[in-house]
């Protein structure tokens, strides 16, 4: 578990973060949100102790963040920003194995490790060659995750990680994280101004606003009982409710007792893609298949019940 525990860090007199206690569960991904200057970036920095705050700590897995060695936190840590920050005369090999050769592994045991995490991020070998202006955008943003996890981090920060991408490849890259979140079980905690990627990734959403933790709960709490009109209005004002329905997927409201004629909808799909077929299609239910062949029937009543 992380726990950030009355956090506070000033710079002159703007309070950056202020007073910010959070337990975030292991293996979660925690969206932090809010507007501009909110203070998401200083937290991520306070975090592994690029800056040093000036009230409260952090314990990571039970251990004080501020007592560890630095190259102890690296290890521990791993930081993915948006610019990437890959060195441009290293191969992407050399890159990602930063860390290992920081922590004296052997040669062998670092050329496997770069093996095994382009292939966690999606990359094929042949790349580890290649430098980074030889790269595309969103392979540049792999290098950097497979960088930042390269001596296997308990816990991954990452600010606007995919600020810089195309929506595609932007998307891609969200279902790329899941898949190594799910596959290694790292804690994220993750800075975004895309609200969709925060309802889309986070297991828990906090929301920051001029340095305070405003509230800090699972996107579809959140969304349903946002704790003040700001949150509201973040989250869509009076649209929020459609965001709502990216929250639960078909599957999980469907009826499996019985099922309709027509094209049916994958039960992994979110209930925004439901809806927007059934719109399409000028119908109020659809029929629903999942992984294991099994048919069913989702309605309207069904999306908008709670
Ligand atoms: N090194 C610094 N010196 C002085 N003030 C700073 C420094 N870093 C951040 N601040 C101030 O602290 C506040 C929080 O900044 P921070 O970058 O953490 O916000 P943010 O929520 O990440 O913003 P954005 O969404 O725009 O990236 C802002 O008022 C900012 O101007």
């Amino acid at each position: 578990m992380i726990r950030l525990d009355h956090l506070t860090k000033r710079y002159g007199a703007t309070v950056a973060v202020d007073d910010v206690s959070l337990d975030i569960p292991a293996g979660a991904i925690c969206a932090l949100v809010g507007p501009s200057g909110a203070g998401k970036s200083t937290l991520l920095r306070l975090i592994n102790r690029l800056i040093e705050p000036d009230g409260g700590c952090v314990q990571i897995g039970g251990a004080e963040a501020g007592t560890l060695p630095v190259v102890a936190l690296r290890r521990r840590i791993g930081y993915v920003i948006q610019s990437v920050g890959l060195f441009p005369h290293w191969s992407v090999a050399r890159n990602i194995a930063t860390v290992p050769r920081l922590l004296g592994w052997e040669t062998a045991r670092i050329e496997r490790r770069i093996d095994q995490l382009l292939d966690l991020v999606g990359l094929p070998p042949s790349l580890a060659t290649r430098y980074p202006h030889e790269l595309s955008g969103g392979q540049q943003q792999r290098v950097g995750v497979a960088r930042a996890l390269a001596a296997e981090p308990e816990l991954l920060l990452m600010d606007e990680p995919f600020g810089a991408v195309d929506p595609v490849t932007r998307r891609t890259l969200q279902d790329a994280l899941l898949e190594i979140q799910a596959r290694t079980g790292t804690t994220i905690i993750l800075v975004t101004h895309d609200v969709d990627e925060a309802v889309r990734l986070g297991t828990v959403i906090a929301f920051l606003s001029h340095g305070r933790l405003v509230q800090a709960a699972s996107p579809a709490e959140m969304l349903r009982a946002p704790a003040s009109a700001e949150v509201a209005a973040f989250f869509g004002g009076p649209r929020l409710g459609l965001r709502l329905l990216q929250t639960a997927s078909a599957g999980e409201r469907a009826d499996f007792a019985r099922t309709i004629a027509g094209e049916p909808v994958e039960a992994e799909a979110m209930l925004d893609e439901v809806v927007a077929r059934m719109a399409a299609a000028g119908v109020t239910s659809l029929p629903v298949k999942d992984g294991q062949g099994r048919r069913g029937v989702i309605s309207l009543d069904d999306v908008v019940a709670r």
